[in-house]
């Protein structure tokens, strides 16, 4: 009896198993294969009109029931599979494919066999999908499609030694076929049908296992996303330990991964972590600042006694101040009106109040040499100081430097807006010198803790050390902004005498490196160190001609005319420098070093609610910065439609393809589709 029970109930599980059962199946291979075609073809849909896919598909299609799930109801049952069909554009392909990975059961691999020189690329690309993790051992089905073409490659064992997969373990199959139908519209190519329903049948054999580590994928995207708040703490907990000692830039509000999940997301939960986790974020670094709080509990005091040392912010250097000088006190007891009116209201009796007051200087602090005795100073802030001074006596001998001067030390910007400034302390500093890595600084300046692997290689450059000198005696680093800016544009005056400029040194725009991550025209502004040093790379003032005038450090009318990238990126180093011209500039949110920190932007795919269908189109404005084409590259693109057009290339056929060849166009740098693009190639392609 209970036997019978028991598998009654085991037969239901199955019979809900089959019936349920959720296969989905990635479709990949590189652009104009025919992935779309294929996926369209296994529908039932016509494949001669099809367009080349933005992102990604996903398309459910029905499939009959194998003959061994399928006993009982003859055909009747079918499954729903889902079709994962993704643009094969190389950014795509390298941004954005992995996030399919984990939940797909099987895949398909379509190659357009006619393209014999883009078998190399075929290998290296089947290869890195066959090497992933998440695919590993998943079935594979491979299509040597568009064997309608003439030379394509129609042999199996040709095939597999081509694409490297002679020893693939994994189980597979290879089917010869076009998707695009010859003679029958409404045929479908017989092989597609049959590579399809070998993988369907492998899938549901191994489906227990298959379907075990992607439901285990789907559950930690869950828990990562659940654990986000937790984790954004932890990260702000961090960040605020080390901002701390390095950093008085003042608080971003709104980071730039938050700004665009902000943007981007549409579950309240995560708009709500995001506010949250920058509110937590901007109240621990006003702490540090010690300046401007509220009443807001998230804010944590050392204690209510201890008064907040303002000092530490608005005394940045108090060797410029008059009343940081060891010697005296600005506000002496007896000229204190205050208090020959009334001795309470005095700022001097009172100790806490003359901590808190900026005119008050709290000499013991500074006078007796020795920081760690100072008075009224919350515990935070011992920490502080006794860090820093712990770091300054073992980097360099400070006997000579009087305790003032080592405060200032503690308060020298660690922003990299000041990165710049610092090659003039190369120059003109041979003293007191420290020297750090530009990764200590860059790592907290912006506020990009993306630890995505995926976009770290982008940082990489960030990582290159480079050895910069600080002159702790010179007062220049402190200098307001616009004494900054002019002692920069006087230092670069005489730069452009210095600075190699052999690469561009004729006239022909063309030959500038049309990315923004290749070196830039007005390299000598870039953060480079080497690029200040006039000694190694003198330059006679004749090389020039008129192009580069020394009072103008760049020959900005070169570049303006046709190419906004050139005018806007061109000061995406210095920070201080016109900040109207980046007001317009996304960049201005990103670190500089990263060029392509818009890959920030696919954060957007990285949470399980992203959509799978290019209905959703993407906001342009977002991209606009970099990878939109110049005007000039625009006009050209409507014309060769047109000449598409008139030329009468069928739009359907591989010929009419070579439109897309700059990535550019349809995808941001970091693999997005580009709908606007799309939209206006269309219509010029309509029209
Ligand atoms: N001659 C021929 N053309 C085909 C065949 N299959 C697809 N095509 C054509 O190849 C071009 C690309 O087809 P798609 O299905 O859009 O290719 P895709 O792989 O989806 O391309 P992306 O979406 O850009 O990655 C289209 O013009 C199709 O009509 C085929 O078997 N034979
Ligand atoms: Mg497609």
């Amino acid at each position: 009896m209970l036997k019978k029970k028991l598998i009654e109930i085991i037969s239901i599980f199955q019979f809900k198993l089959i019936f349920f059962s959720n296969i989905t199946i990635g479709v990949f291979g590189l652009d104009d294969a025919g992935k779309t075609s294929t996926v369209r073809a296994i529908e039932g849909d016509p494949t001669d009109n099809v367009s080349p896919t933005m992102g990604s598909n996903s398309t459910m299609v029905a499939h009959p029931l194998n003959e061994k799930n399928d006993r009982n109801n003859k055909n009747k049952n079918q499954q729903r599979i889902r079709m994962i069909d993704v643009s094969g554009e190389r950014k795509f392909r390298q941004y954005s494919w992995s996030q399919y990975y984990d939940e797909i059961h099987g895949l398909i691999f379509v190659i357009d066999a006619s393209e014999r020189d883009r078998f190399h690329e075929n290998q290296e690309t089947l290869e890195d999908l066959l090497e992933n993790d998440k695919l590993k051992d998943k079935p594979i089905l491979i299509l040597a499609n568009k064997q309608d073409q003439r030379g394509a490659i129609s042999n199996e064992y040709d095939l597999k030694r081509r694409l490297n997969i002679e020893k693939l373990k994994a189980k597979h199959k290879i089917e010869l076929c076009t998707a695009l139908p010859q003679d029958d519209k409404n045929k479908v190519d017989e092989s597609i049908r049959k590579g399809f329903s070998w993988l369907i049948r492998t899938i549901d054999d191994n489906y227990t296992e298959l379907n075990l580590r992607v439901t285990k994928a789907k559950n930690n995207r869950t828990n990562k996303k659940f654990n986000q708040f937790d984790n954004d703490e932890n990260n702000n907990d961090n960040k605020y330990s080390k901002a701390k000692i390095t950093s008085e830039k003042l608080p971003n509000i709104f980071t730039n991964k938050n700004k665009i999940k902000a943007a981007n997301d549409d579950d309240d939960d995560d708009d709500d972590d995001v506010k949250l986790s920058s509110t937590n974020d901007y109240n621990k670094k006003k702490k540090v600042l010690g300046g401007n709080q509220s009443n807001d509990t998230l804010i944590k005091r050392s204690t209510s006694n201890d008064p907040k040392a303002f000092r530490s912010t608005y005394e940045s250097f108090p060797e410029e101040t008059p009343w940081s000088t060891s010697s005296t006190l600005k506000i002496t007891k007896s000229e204190d009106m205050l208090s020959k009116f009334s001795p309470k209201l005095s700022v001097t009796n009172d100790t806490k109040r003359r901590n808190l007051s900026p005119l008050i200087h709290d000499t013991k602090s500074y006078t007796n040499g020795s920081l760690s005795k100072r008075d009224n100073v919350s515990d935070d802030e011992e920490d502080y100081y006794g860090q820093q001074k712990l770091k300054s006596t073992n980097r360099f001998d400070n006997s000579s430097l009087s305790t003032n001067k080592f405060s200032s030390n503690i308060k020298k910007p660690s922003s990299s807006i000041y990165d710049d400034d610092d090659n003039i302390y190369n120059k003109t500093n041979d003293r007191h010198t420290i020297t750090t890595s530009k990764k200590s600084y860059s790592r907290y300046d912006d506020d990009d803790d993306d630890d995505n692997d995926k976009y770290n290689y982008l940082k990489t450059s960030t990582t290159t050390k480079t050895n910069k000198s600080y002159d702790f005696n010179d007062n220049k680093n402190y200098q307001r902004s616009s004494d900054r800016l002019n002692l920069n544009n006087e230092y670069r005056g005489t730069l452009s005498k210095t600075t190699n400029r052999t690469k561009y040194d004729d006239d022909d725009d063309d030959n500038r490196p049309s990315s923004s991550l290749k070196k830039k025209p007005n390299s000598r502004f870039d953060d480079e160190d080497d690029d200040y040093d006039s000694t190694s790379k003198p330059i006679t003032r004749s090389t020039y001609n008129n192009n580069y005038s020394t009072s103008k450090p760049i020959n900005r009318s070169k570049y303006n005319d046709n190419d906004n990238r050139w005018s806007s990126s061109k000061y995406d180093d210095d920070d201080y420098l016109s900040s109207s011209t980046k007001s317009t500039n996304l960049s201005k949110f990103e670190d500089n070093h990263y060029s392509s920190s818009k890959s920030m932007t696919h954060s957007k795919y990285d949470n399980e609610d992203r959509s799978y269908s290019t209905s959703k189109p993407i906001s342009r404005s977002k991209y606009e910065d970099d990878d939109y084409p110049t005007t000039s590259k625009k006009s050209n693109y409507s014309s060769s439609y047109n000449n598409n057009n008139n030329n009468n290339n069928n739009y359907g056929t591989s010929t009419s393809r070579s439109r897309f060849e700059d990535d550019d166009d349809f995808f941001t740098s970091n693999g997005e589709p580009n709908n606007a693009n799309r939209f206006r190639k269309r219509t010029d392609y309509d029209s």
